[in-house]
């Protein structure tokens, strides 16, 4: 399976703030006994590329790289392990450098001129980030309208809350987000907890999907 199928299957990606890579070896374990083997670590902390390094020696996970917002910071993700980019907005320079090096990119996209983009460079997924402030599901059903060819991976303000009304939709690939790994769980080393969460997220974006079907 290739990274969007991966991503597609568990249909969520959480999305990771850890402050000390000493903290990824136990919270990559409690994710994989969670049930939920992916995980975007975003590159907000100084300990971001490390914990990419060290989460990826676990051979059930899934690791990519998030807040990636410049070349440098990609091409450092990429040295580190990370199997895919996600950005929160749109740079046609990430997205470029990606694509020469085969790399899956998700790019964030909230208007009709960055899927445009998307499109132009031949993106099939996209992140729609915020996505409770930009409109939520009902906007993204609206877009895909005329860009019936992208998928998108919402991120920002979902939780189990709201999962529902996006994984109803056929044009979402996976939701991004953080309520099942917490920062502070993850500072705290709360490892049996983060289990526990990923576990009923995965339970219940299983249930979200087969409503669907
Ligand atoms: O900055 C936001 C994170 O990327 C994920 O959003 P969240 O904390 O609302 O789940
Ligand atoms: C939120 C987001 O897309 C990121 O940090 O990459």
């Amino acid at each position: 399976m290739n990274v969007e199928e991966r991503v597609a299957r568990v249909k969520l990606v959480p999305v990771v703030v850890i402050e000390d890579a000493a903290r990824a070896e136990g919270l990559a374990e409690a994710m994989v006994a969670g049930g939920l083997p992916v995980a975007e670590v975003t590159f907000r902390t100084p300990a971001a590329a490390d914990a990419i390094r060290i989460m990826s020696r676990n051979a059930g996970m899934l690791v990519g790289a998030g807040t990636i917002l410049t070349v440098a910071q990609a091409e450092l993700a990429l040295d580190s392990g990370a199997q895919f980019i996600v950005s929160p907005g749109f740079s046609r320079e990430v997205v470029s450098f990606c694509l020469e090096r085969g790399i899956p990119v998700f790019p964030g996209a909230t208007s009709a001129t960055d899927m445009t983009a998307a499109v132009e460079l031949g993106l099939s997924v996209v992140k729609f980030f915020p996505a409770e402030t930009n409109g939520g599901a009902a906007a993204i059903k609206a877009y895909s309208a005329p860009f019936g060819q992208l998928r998108f991976m919402p991120t920002g303000g979902i939780s189990d809350k709201n999962l529902d009304q996006y994984l109803a939709l056929p044009q979402v690939l996976a939701v991004g987000g953080s309520w099942m790994v917490p920062q502070k769980l993850i500072a705290d080393g709360e490892f049996d907890r983060i289990t526990e969460l990923c576990r009923e997220a995965v339970a219940l974006a299983n249930e979200c999907r087969k409503e669907r079907t």
